[in-house]
């Protein structure tokens, strides 16, 4: 069990704060963790089944709260961008009713040492073709939405906006608004029309929680969000909620860890296998619904039946490497392509071998990389308190300051764990295919 630490008063203060601002807590309190920021601990045995926290909706921060509708941000900025101006506001306001909320939050710095948003470029170039693609998407989106909402914020500099842009990304959770009705004014669009961009709540205290593959999940309804325990706790153990089934890739660039068990993890092949292909098989898997999202599955408990390969990467495989009828077969059901199966195999194998030879250039380069200012101001900013480290993070962000900083030790630590992940999932995938 890993070692729960007192989290100290400001935490003290916030939980008062949100058991008398609709956050009912029943057996659980958060705790200080060494290597997760802040996290939530049984405070007695827990059985299966007992509610652990209730936040009611009106304590939820959606778009759909006046507060947040008399800011009149612009009808094309996403529900996000509102959120994080939102909040951006707030957390400039000296008086702000979230103050506490906001106290306990992950400082600015605690981002830059876990997110690779905040890595210098040369690392994240280092980062693997998965993680690459979600960094890509979360860029091009935080540049959106600061695009379109700075002009309503004056007073907010860029790294403020992005700091409070990632206190959502990495707090949210999926509100439906079911307490509204469909049309409502207050919805972000047509109940018809909500996409899961639109669903975005901030839920204080509920954004305790860490992530674990299997974990308590959350569950809303119209009077708010619930945490119920999976399972039986021993008091003082670490209660987990799912974030969802994400891989670790995922989980690194959207929060910043990666998970050392994790059932939904996988490597995307799409890198490997999208090279490959003629401009012709190309245009046939577009057409089928099979162009990319090649994956290789973590999984251990593969057998002979069931390869830690998708479907889709067989359809695209067995097009590379058989006679277009034998894949017409396949991917229309009338044949379950067993007697090609072993061709598919070496193919992949061959492809495999080779990714695991460029893995260990890359895993010699990374463990190659200079870790800079090591030690000192590393002691230095851990003797100050959170807030005063928030504040001076936050300034020195204000003064524009953000260049390129340099690797730090968790930085590369993470990047190396990550690719080590990925030759054990390839090289195990290399053994299940028969190679
Ligand atoms: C919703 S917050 C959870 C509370 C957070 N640990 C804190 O200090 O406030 C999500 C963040 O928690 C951390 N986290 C969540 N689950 C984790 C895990 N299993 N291992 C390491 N860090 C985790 C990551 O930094 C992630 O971005």
């Amino acid at each position: 069990m890993a070692l729960a630490l007192d989290p100290g008063e400001a935490h003290t203060q916030f939980v008062d704060w949100a058991e008398s601002n609709g956050v009912d807590i029943n057996g659980i309190a958060p705790a200080k963790f060494l290597d997760r920021g802040m996290g939530i601990v049984a405070a007695k045995d827990l059985k299966k089944g007992e509610r652990l926290v209730h936040v009611r909706n009106t304590s939820l921060i959606t778009v759909a709260l006046p507060a947040v509708r008399v800011l009149k941000f612009p009808d094309n900025a996403t529900v996000h961008g509102k959120l994080a101006a939102f909040l951006a506001l707030k957390l400039q306001a000296k008086d702000s009713e979230y103050k506490l909320w906001q106290d306990v939050w992950p400082t600015e710095q605690d981002f830059r040492d876990i997110l690779p948003i905040h890595w210098p470029k040369k690392l994240q170039e280092l980062l693997p073709n998965a993680a690459t693609t979600t960094l890509t998407n979360q860029q091009s989106n935080l540049t959106r939405d600061w695009h379109d909402l700075h002009p309503s914020l004056p007073s907010i500099p860029k790294p403020l906006f992005t700091y409070t842009w990632l206190i959502v990304n990495t707090r949210t959770f999926y509100w439906a608004y079911p307490d509204l009705p469909a049309s409502h004014p207050r919805l972000p669009k047509k109940r018809g029309q909500l996409t899961s961009d639109d669903c975005y709540a901030m839920c204080p205290f509920m954004d305790y929680f860490n992530h674990s593959d299997v974990g308590c999940d959350p569950q809303a309804d119209a009077t708010g969000y619930s945490v119920t325990a999976d399972r039986a706790y021993k008091a003082g153990e670490e209660v987990f909620v799912s974030y969802g089934a994400h891989t670790n890739d995922f989980l690194l660039v959207e929060y910043g860890f990666v998970l050392q068990e994790n059932a939904s993890d996988a490597v995307l092949l799409d890198h490997l296998i999208v090279p490959v292909l003629s401009k012709e098989q190309t245009a046939v898997l577009k057409e089928d619904g099979f162009y990319g999202s090649y994956t290789l599955s973590a999984s251990t408990t593969t057998t002979a039946s069931t390869l830690p390969i998708c479907h889709r990467t067989q359809a695209a495989l067995r097009l590379v490497t058989l006679p277009s009828r034998r894949y017409a077969a396949f991917v229309s059901g009338s044949d379950e392509g067993a007697t090609d199966q072993a061709r598919v195999n070496a193919y992949l194998v061959e492809l495999l071998v080779k990714y695991a030879r460029q893995i260990g250039d890359i895993l010699e380069e990374v463990e190659g990389l200079k870790v800079e200012g090591e030690g000192d101001e590393e002691a230095g900013v851990q003797t100050r308190s959170k807030k005063a480290r928030r504040s001076l993070s936050l300034s020195l962000a204000q003064s524009g300051e953000d260049g390129e900083a340099g690797v730090k030790a968790q930085h590369k630590d993470v990047l190396l764990k990550r690719w080590k992940q990925i030759r054990g999932i390839v090289n195990r995938g290399v053994e299940a295919l028969g190679g």
